[in-house]
């Protein structure tokens, strides 16, 4: 995909970094129920963030009212210097939402749906820029096109193509590749790589964790109206290359010995298990070193395992402990 926008030529400064600022967000529904709870939040300009959570947990509250469609019951939002309710207009004219539900009406042709979405916003317009953004998603070719005569795929794209109409800084993307099969969902990422590359924000929802291991520079996981954790994919990853090599000792230990102090070791509380914590990725795991020196201190083991610890079960772990 080509260039969409390159109003991002130089660095941001540090002050400008957060393009989206959530603080002390908090919303209670008109039934008494509520759905977020002092949430506080920062969006880096140009990063993919990820928002992870199970059914419920709050993610479409919080992105409706980034996007003004839902009032906070308390609490900051700016989205690129705009408060969202203060200045509303401000605001909504930086953030293009990829709803998740298809809506677009499906006798329209493709271009007239992306032009009539960008005039909206009050947008000049521009016929040169919804000729970029259809050739850049790929639907160049079937701009005449009634929607309903498109794939499902297509379809998606032309709803990225409307959030995209008005120039946004700011891209939502509610469950992008729910439903979707495999190889779409590859051109999917492909896609949003690409923009954020061209300097838009992308801010996703998935159930998939593999789409956020796959796309996020950061990962955020909300869970009961909570953010309970944001991370760097990175640093996450490098968790995950946490591994526990586990011996079952033939005989109890009192104490790890002093021969074995230069191993990140735990001794179980029975002394029979000895838990070695070992980064998978580097090329030096200790592994062999460690046997080497159980055999040469005569102590002696009827079993090993190993354990590896995935995005996944950190995910599990973190919306379970708080359920
Ligand atoms: N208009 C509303 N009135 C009352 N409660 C609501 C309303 N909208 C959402 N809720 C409740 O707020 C909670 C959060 O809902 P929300 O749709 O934000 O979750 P979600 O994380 O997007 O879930 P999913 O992954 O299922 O889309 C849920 O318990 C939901 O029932």
């Amino acid at each position: 995909m080509k260039p969409l926008d390159s109003s991002h030529a130089s660095p941001p400064a540090a002050s400008e970094r957060a393009i989206i600022s959530v603080s002390g967000l908090n919303k209670i529904y008109g039934s008494g129920f509520q759905a977020l709870r002092n949430v506080d939040l920062e969006i880096s300009r140009g990063e993919i963030f990820a928002l992870l959570g199970p059914n419920g947990a709050g993610k479409t509250t919080l992105i409706s009212i980034i996007c003004g469609i839902v009032n906070p019951s308390m609490g900051i939002v700016l989205a690129d210097g705009h408060d969202i309710v203060r200045d509303y207009r401000g605001a909504r004219s930086k953030i293009g939402l990829v709803p998740q539900e298809l809506s677009t009406d499906a006798f329209e042709s493709v271009w007239d749906t992306v032009t009539f979405s960008r005039g909206l916003f009050g947008k000049a317009p521009n016929p040169a820029y919804i000729e970029k953004i259809l050739k850049d998603l790929s639907l160049w070719e079937k701009k005449d096109n009634r929607i309903m005569t498109l794939s499902g795929g297509m379809k998606r794209r032309v709803m990225i193509a409307k959030a995209l109409s008005h120039e946004p800084t700011i891209l939502f993307l509610d469950e992008p590749t729910a439903g979707v099969d495999v190889e779409l969902r590859r051109d999917m990422w492909e896609m949003v790589r690409s923009l954020r590359d061209n300097g838009v924000t992308i801010i996703l929802t998935t159930h998939y964790i593999e789409e956020a291991e796959e796309m996020a520079d950061r990962i955020g996981v909300i869970n009961k109206g909570e953010i309970v954790l944001v991370e760097d994919k990175t640093v996450l990853m490098r968790k995950l290359g946490r591994k526990q090599l586990t011996l079952q000792l033939q005989h109890p230990l009192n104490a790890v010995p002093a021969a074995l102090s230069g191993y990140d070791l735990t001794l179980s509380e029975d002394g029979l298990q000895l838990i070695y914590d070992f980064d998978a990725q580097s090329e030096e795991t200790g592994i062999a070193g460690l046997l080497r020196l159980l055999s040469e201190q005569g102590i002696d083991f009827k079993d090993l395992h190993t354990s590896q610890s995935s995005l996944e079960d950190i995910f599990v772990d973190l919306v379970r402990g708080r359920a």
